[in-house]
């Protein structure tokens, strides 16, 4: 399974925010978009995720699993904010994601214990999400990432607020996520620690 972009454009408001972007991921594959504040990173990942549409060009996966309309059906979506309920504790959060996203053809996700183990807070997923610190807040984020299997993570600025340990397990859950075949699209201002990846940068409006 390869994900091909061709030609991506994308408008926000009246400005073309980036023009005519095009990259191929094998699995195994990770790509860091890296750019200044406003450059647009954000919004192509949005458009990847099926979240905006883009103005021209297309985005499809060529060979792999059948059975889906588009690539965002194969696709966990990671972004500036965690998507968890803060009323609800982890574990119904983890539920929730579990259940709402089933699993893509080729693999099943995690249990919601075993998530919790693998980000290193097995010990307090009885507690609603909102007594969580924000460090904690996002290693539950990156746990929805194992409860459902995507091969395709799209993930933008993911280690906003994490300490070094916790940079390390993301590079590590991303690093084994590759090696099992994955394909990776980060958004982010640090490194992460990844090895080998394709680079893009954004450039910002194009007038
Ligand atoms: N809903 C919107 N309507 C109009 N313009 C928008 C909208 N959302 C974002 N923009 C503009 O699109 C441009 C790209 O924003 P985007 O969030 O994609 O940048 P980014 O590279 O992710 O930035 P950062 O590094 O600050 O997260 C910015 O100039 C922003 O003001």
């Amino acid at each position: 399974m390869r994900l091909l972009v061709e030609g991506l454009s994308a408008r926000r408001g009246e400005d073309l925010i980036f023009n005519d972007i095009s990259f191929a991921l094998a699995p195994g594959e990770a790509l860091i978009v890296t750019g200044p504040n406003g450059s647009g990173k954000s919004t192509l990942l949005r458009v990847l995720a099926g979240l905006l549409a883009a103005e021209s060009g297309r985005l499809y996966i060529d060979g792999g699993p059948t059975g889906f309309k588009h690539p965002h059906e194969l696709s966990h979506y990671l972004g500036h904010r965690n998507a968890m309920k803060r009323e609800l504790t982890v574990e119904e959060n983890l539920s929730f994601w579990q259940s709402f996203l089933g699993d893509s053809p080729g693999g099943a996700g995690i249990s919601t214990a075993a998530a919790g183990e693998a980000v290193g807070l097995g010990g307090i997923t009885h507690l609603p999400f909102g007594y969580l610190s924000a460090g904690q807040q996002r290693r539950m984020a990156m746990a929805k990432l194992l409860v459902a299997h995507r091969p395709i993570w799209i993930l933008d600025e993911p280690t906003a607020a994490l300490d070094a340990g916790a940079d390390r397990l993301f590079s590590e859950l991303v690093a084994a996520h590759l090696e099992r075949g994955g394909i990776v699209i980060a958004a982010t201002h640090q490194p992460l620690g990844i090895g080998q990846s394709q680079a893009l940068q954004m450039k910002g409006f194009v007038h």
